[in-house]
């Protein structure tokens, strides 16, 4: 049975997340696995949708993607903060695998080398931290 994998995506900042995306489907090709992508509008929204899809029941792992960019204010602290807070709030609380692909950057510099599939290629590192923590998730959880 393949694992199935929801990538929630932010689409705020295009041109940056849809390379994460291709490193996220370049780890996932010839696993075992099937996945979907849903977008919202920025990392903020990204813990509310993978919390809305968990009560599905329908995956068995999820993978963030996003691109946060400082700006003038502190606006940038509590998007970062915040989704970040909420993922994990939900890998603890309701134990689901989640890989975490929101680049928290100064500026666009900093996001393409991290989201580069052969530089830093951020995607891939998220994907391989879904899929491990789905085989973890079932070791404990079932
Ligand atoms: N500035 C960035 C945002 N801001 C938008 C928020 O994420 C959110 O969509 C908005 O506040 C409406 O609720 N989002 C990013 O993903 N990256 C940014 O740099
Ligand atoms: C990360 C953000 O929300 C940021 O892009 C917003 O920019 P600003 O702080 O200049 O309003």
């Amino acid at each position: 049975m393949p694992h199935r994998i929801l990538i929630a995506t932010s689409r705020y900042y295009e041109h940056i997340t849809r390379e994460l995306e291709a490193g996220v489907a370049e780890t996932l090709e010839g696993e075992d696995v099937t996945a979907e992508i849903i977008e919202v509008p920025g990392a903020f929204e990204v813990p509310g949708i993978i919390a809305m899809a968990a009560d599905s029941g329908r995956y068995d792992g999820y993978i963030a993607l996003g691109c946060v960019i400082r700006g003038e204010t502190s606006h940038y602290d509590y998007v970062c903060g915040e989704s970040a807070r909420g993922l994990m709030h939900l890998a603890v609380e309701r134990r689901l695998a989640i890989g975490y692909g929101i680049l928290t950057v100064e500026n666009e510099q900093q996001a393409l080398v991290r989201a580069d599939r052969k530089q830093k290629n951020k995607g891939r590192d998220a994907a391989i931290a879904c899929l491990e923590m789905i085989k973890l998730r079932k070791k404990f959880v079932g």
